[in-house]
């Protein structure tokens, strides 16, 4: 046996396609596993699960062993302690919330761990006042908070969410983030999270893993793996860069937030988060220009200065991607012409003022 901790090591070979993943997941937070359709996230899901049959791995999770081929260890799905939540709510229609909360914990393997009980599921999603309806009469995003409630209350030591929010509309997705990152912030328990959003990654992940035809091609903080200019999929009309700061002032009269961050600040729309209070910023690499002084009067007022780390091809020709650095800990990203980049000499090393359009806070 290797060294203690989640574990997820997997080979399994199709015609044509093969997985070879290999990850480790922190004892809590939440993991997303991003990439390209068909680049083996929900394989990898259901192999952890062991709704698949590996050619060979090796899966840990909380010191126990579900699969291990060089042991010949493999316990099948109904022995791995899962909470596995899904696009689509698969609930019992005919049962209200309560029977289907009740149904989970009844799933409980004997001598299985007390993590979550069904009360602090309830408590944790906020279903409290839906306790007595049919699951027929849920809305969608009721559903999906059910659903999650469900998988707790049958008391996993991990948690499987395959694009939980993919079938929600944008008002519904709003209403149910704030409760998945309360699970992230609150449970002790290690959730992998499988999704295409973009948003969802900046707003949930504390580690991002980037799939490509089956292989992990970047994984790490979200902040870093975001900034990783020599992974594709971070170079798309998406790229951004994710900021860890703290809210310092509100601007009552304008409607602002100043938010510090090592190595400068930025003035952000307000969205009511309270001075202290700590946030994330998402700076969309387009939305950045660079300039080699603060420019004295211009309509966009964020400017940090920041020192030219590299400069890497975009996903399209006429583009580049320059990595800034800030401070210590905080890069940006600025998304620019290449004839632009040509112009102003620029170079890895050199200092040059970043200036940021818009951003937007996420936490
Ligand atoms: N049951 C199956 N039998 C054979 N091949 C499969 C099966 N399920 C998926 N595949 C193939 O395995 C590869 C990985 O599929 P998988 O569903 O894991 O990708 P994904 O990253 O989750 O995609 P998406 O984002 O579209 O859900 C794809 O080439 C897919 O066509």
């Amino acid at each position: 046996m290797t060294s203690a901790g989640n574990v997820i090591r997997v080979t399994l070979r199709r015609p044509e396609f093969t997985l070879d993943a290999s990850l480790a997941l922190a004892p809590r937070g939440i993991t997303a596993l991003f990439g390209a359709s068909g680049s083996g996230k929900t394989t990898l899901l259901r192999c952890v699960a062991g709704l698949e049959r590996p050619h060979d791995a090796l899966v840990r999770i909380h010191d126990e062993v579900w699969q291990d081929d060089a042991a010949q260890v493999f316990k099948p799905a109904w022995q791995r302690p899962i909470g596995y939540v899904f696009q689509e709510a698969s609930l019992f229609e005919h049962l209200d919330v309560r029977g289907n909360l009740g149904y989970a914990s009844k799933r409980v393997p004997a001598g299985g761990s007390t993590r979550v009980g069904i009360d602090e599921a309830v408590e944790l999603l906020g279903i409290g006042a839906l306790l007595n309806r049919r699951a027929s009469e849920l809305s969608g995003g009721e559903r999906q908070r059910v659903a999650i409630a469900r998988a707790l209350a049958s008391q996993p030591t991990l948690l499987l969410l395959d694009e939980p929010l993919a079938a929600l509309d944008h008002a519904r997705r709003q209403e149910i983030l704030p409760w998945l990152e309360r699970l992230r912030d609150e449970l002790a328990m290690p959730m992998l999270y499988v999704t295409h959003s973009a948003d969802e990654v900046a707003r949930l992940a504390d580690t991002l893993v980037v799939l490509d035809h089956g292989k992990v091609v970047a994984a790490g903080p979200t902040a870093t793996t975001l900034t990783n200019t020599s992974v594709p999929i971070t170079l798309g009309d998406d790229a951004a860069a994710l900021l860890a700061g703290t809210v310092q002032e509100r601007d009552a009269q304008w409607h602002l937030v100043r938010v510090g961050f090592d190595g400068g600040e930025l003035w952000l729309p307000d969205a009511g988060v309270e001075p202290g209070r700590r946030a994330r910023v998402r700076v969309l690499a387009r939305d950045v220009s660079i300039a080699m002084h603060a420019a004295q009067s211009s309509s966009i007022q964020n400017a940090i200065a920041c020192t030219v780390d590299s400069i890497a091809p975009a996903a399209h020709a006429s583009q580049v991607m320059v990595r800034l650095r800030c401070g210590d800990s905080t890069v940006l990203l600025a998304r620019i012409t290449a004839r632009a980049a040509d112009a102003l000499a620029l170079a890895p090393g050199m200092a040059v003022c970043a200036q940021v359009k818009s951003a937007g806070l996420v936490l």
